[in-house]
């Protein structure tokens, strides 16, 4: 077959939605580069750049058949690449990465575009430095350890004193756990615990700590659980004041560059920290990761937080996914049990493996959630997807319960309309507490009877805005898919159309009061990140006129855009400045992540989708922090149950290995 010929294929598998222009090109590249390359390597080349646009950093050629059922590959794909090895190349480098030129890198069974290659490295690199650095005195942690985390009379294990001791131990460490497992709290006592014996060495520099999120919207949340812990944390004032109140987003902190992908930052300009705390790290992706971990000064602890089992980053790589596969049954060596022994007084022998391996020894598992109490339907359910048992998830969906109602006929059910607008508390056992879950007519409400008087104040009118957008937050549709019946473009559309039929708004059209907007790409001169939700408000401008504008919360990436008055709850920006933003009423799973609202509709597609598995129901039900609708079809529940997500990588063997 001729390069002409191959690259004819790979432009028909474009009409096909096989590929994307982007995989074509880089394939027309490698052909233009070596004209001699056998042209099976064009189709290789295509393919590894494809795999990124499904999240995989890599071509895995042991996966062939399973890449090809779920990418739906012709077969003619599979022969040519069954049938013969990478062929040799001066394009293609090995493991070692030589030739240095080489744009694809084949490394063991993986192929990948050399850059994610170098990424891969660089994660698996930086990790390991660190794994090495000298731990920790058991002997020197223990008497904070006993007073952070006093003995409990409960027999079970004290997994966040254990985390806590652990993440003390060395300069790499990862504490997971699912929603409310108490992740926060520990790694507030952990920075005191750090900060305490630090400062009692002579050299009197309190150790620089910074706590970093990878969206605006999971720092500002981590932000307002930090200052909770913090007034209840017990240590000196001194140290106290050490911890940092604000989270910034990643972005920022590595020094993004508008229409750049480098950052300010880099390995010649570290960053200046000894301690760095990332939360919601599965949203983490590989080159983000790199450029973490590049820019960390050596001697830096690096702290990662997060929910191994939530969905992974929408771009390549499932850095915390990889690093956490062996969290649940611990994989600690006898060294390690030993150390924690004395450490925290903690026995993990019953977690001791005899695969242990040196990154296991840095992660820690919390286990039981303090949001979702023991009887908790959302926390059970959860638990239930988590584990995949069909039949548990069917026995909670089919008991009433205070906390989950289910709608087996989806979103097509009359009942889409009234919870969507009032909550719907009847479809709810009621709760004790006596406060109902809520529609989007609470926002609303909010919007029309708090509005302040024509005449009042700048601040009258920021402090209303600042309470719709709080409104706002108590309940939020959630969708699988964009498109489609159940999808976010349609549901935007119906649930609009259903709120100017109820009088709730005054078009569904354009900009009208109370759309709720998030912003599809960073605007760095706004200081508006990709994910924040804004509310459109009439407002006060500088001349005194009301005027339509659409209102954020004050967030620090918004502070550094300094485009206002820095103590204000809220920021305003024209409409006509936010060319990339849609109406929000419903938004994906994905676009979720980081965020919980006190009730969520979740909605599930009716036809069988790839994007349906495990790991979305999983993320979708958990945003919900007290009440869950879910809209969905047996038949689809039990698919999400049965599919998984999987990202083809080498990160997790790469660690294993060095
Ligand atoms: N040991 C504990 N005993 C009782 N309550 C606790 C304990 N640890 C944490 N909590 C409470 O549980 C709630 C959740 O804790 P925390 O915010 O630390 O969890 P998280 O895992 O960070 O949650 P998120 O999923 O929001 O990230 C908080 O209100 C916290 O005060």
């Amino acid at each position: 077959m001729s390069h002409d010929a191959m690259l004819a294929m790979l432009a028909d598998a474009i009409a096909q939605r096989l590929l994307r222009p982007l995989d074509l090109a880089f394939a027309r590249f490698i052909g233009e580069c070596d004209p001699q390359a056998e042209p099976h390597l064009l189709l290789m080349a295509a393919l590894t750049s494809r795999q990124l646009g499904d999240g995989h950093p890599c071509l895995d050629l042991q996966a062939l058949d399973a890449l090809a059922e779920e990418q739906g590959w012709p077969n003619a794909w599979l022969d040519l690449l069954d049938t013969s090895p990478p062929p040799a190349s001066r394009l293609l480098a090995g493991a070692d990465g030589l030739p240095t030129q080489a744009p694809l890198v084949l490394d063991r069974h993986r192929l990948y575009l050399r850059r994610y290659w170098q990424y891969e490295c660089g994660v698996a690199q930086g990790i390991i430095e660190r794994l090495d650095k000298a731990p920790s005195h058991a002997e020197d942690l223990s008497d904070e350890l006993r007073r952070l985390f006093p003995p409990s009379t409960n027999a079970t294990l004290d997994w966040p004193r254990i985390a806590c001791a652990l993440a003390a131990r060395s300069a790499f460490s990862v504490i997971t756990g699912g929603p409310g497992t108490g992740k926060t709290t520990t790694v507030v006592r952990l920075l005191g615990l750090l900060q305490t014996l630090h400062l009692r060495m002579q050299t009197a520099q309190p150790l620089r700590m910074r706590l970093a999120a990878p969206t605006g919207k999971a720092a500002a949340r981590l932000s307002a659980s930090i200052a909770k812990q913090i007034e209840r944390l017990d240590v000196t004032e001194n140290v106290r004041a050490t911890i940092p109140l604000e989270v910034e987003t990643l972005h920022r902190l590595l020094g993004a560059r508008p229409d750049s992908r480098r950052f300010a930052h880099d390995r010649q300009h570290p960053l200046h920290l000894d301690v760095l705390v990332i939360d919601e790290a599965s949203m983490i992706d590989l080159e983000m990761m790199a450029a973490v971990l590049e820019t960390l000064p050596p001697h830096a602890r690096l702290i990662l937080l997060g929910d191994k089992d939530q969905l992974s980053s929408v771009e390549a790589g499932a850095v915390l996914g990889d690093l956490g596969r062996r969290a649940e049954q611990g994989h600690y060596n006898p060294t390690t049990a030993s150390w924690l022994q004395t450490a925290s007084g903690d026995d993990v022998s019953a977690f001791i493996q005899a695969d242990a391996m040196p990154l296991d020894q840095h992660i820690a598992m919390l286990r039981s959630s303090h949001r979702f109490g023991a009887t908790s339907g959302i926390g059970r359910l959860a638990a239930a997807v988590n584990t995949g048992h069909a039949a548990d998830v069917n026995a909670l969906l089919n008991t009433r319960s205070t906390d989950i109602a289910w709608i087996p006929a989806g979103v097509s059910d009359p009942s889409f309309a009234s919870i969507m607008l009032n909550g719907d508390a009847d479809r709810f056992e009621t709760a004790s507490s006596g406060d109902a879950p809520q529609g989007f007519r609470f926002y609303l409400e909010q919007l029309r009877q708090l509005r302040p008087a024509m005449d009042a104040s700048d601040a009258a009118y920021r402090s209303w805005a600042q309470n719709v957008l709080e409104a706002f937050n108590h309940f939020q549709v959630l969708c699988a898919v964009r498109h489609g019946p159940s999808g976010t473009e349609k549901l935007n559309r119906d649930i609009a159309a259903k709120l100017l039929a109820a009088g709730w708004i005054e078009t569904d059209r354009g900009w009208y009061e109370g759309r709720p907007v998030m912003m599809t790409r960073n605007d760095y001169s706004l200081g508006l990140m990709n994910g924040d939700v804004g509310i459109a408000l009439r407002m006060r401008g500088p001349d005194g006129e009301l005027r339509l504008y659409t209102v954020f919360p004050m967030t620090r990436e918004s502070l550094f855009a300094r485009t206002e008055d820095s103590d204000a709850p809220v920021r305003c920006v024209l409409p006509s400045r936010l060319p990339d933003v849609e109406t929000v009423f419903a938004m994906t799973v994905h676009k979720s992540q980081g965020s919980e609202f006190e009730h969520t509709a979740l909605v599930l597609p009716e036809d069988p989708s790839l994007i349906l598995t495990r790991e979305l129901l999983y993320t979708g039900i958990t945003r919900a922090r007290r009440w869950l609708s879910l809209f969905g079809t047996q038949a689809s529940i039990e698919q999400a149950l049965a599919q998984r997500t999987r990202r083809y990588s080498g990160l997790a063997e790469r660690l294993a290995l060095m």
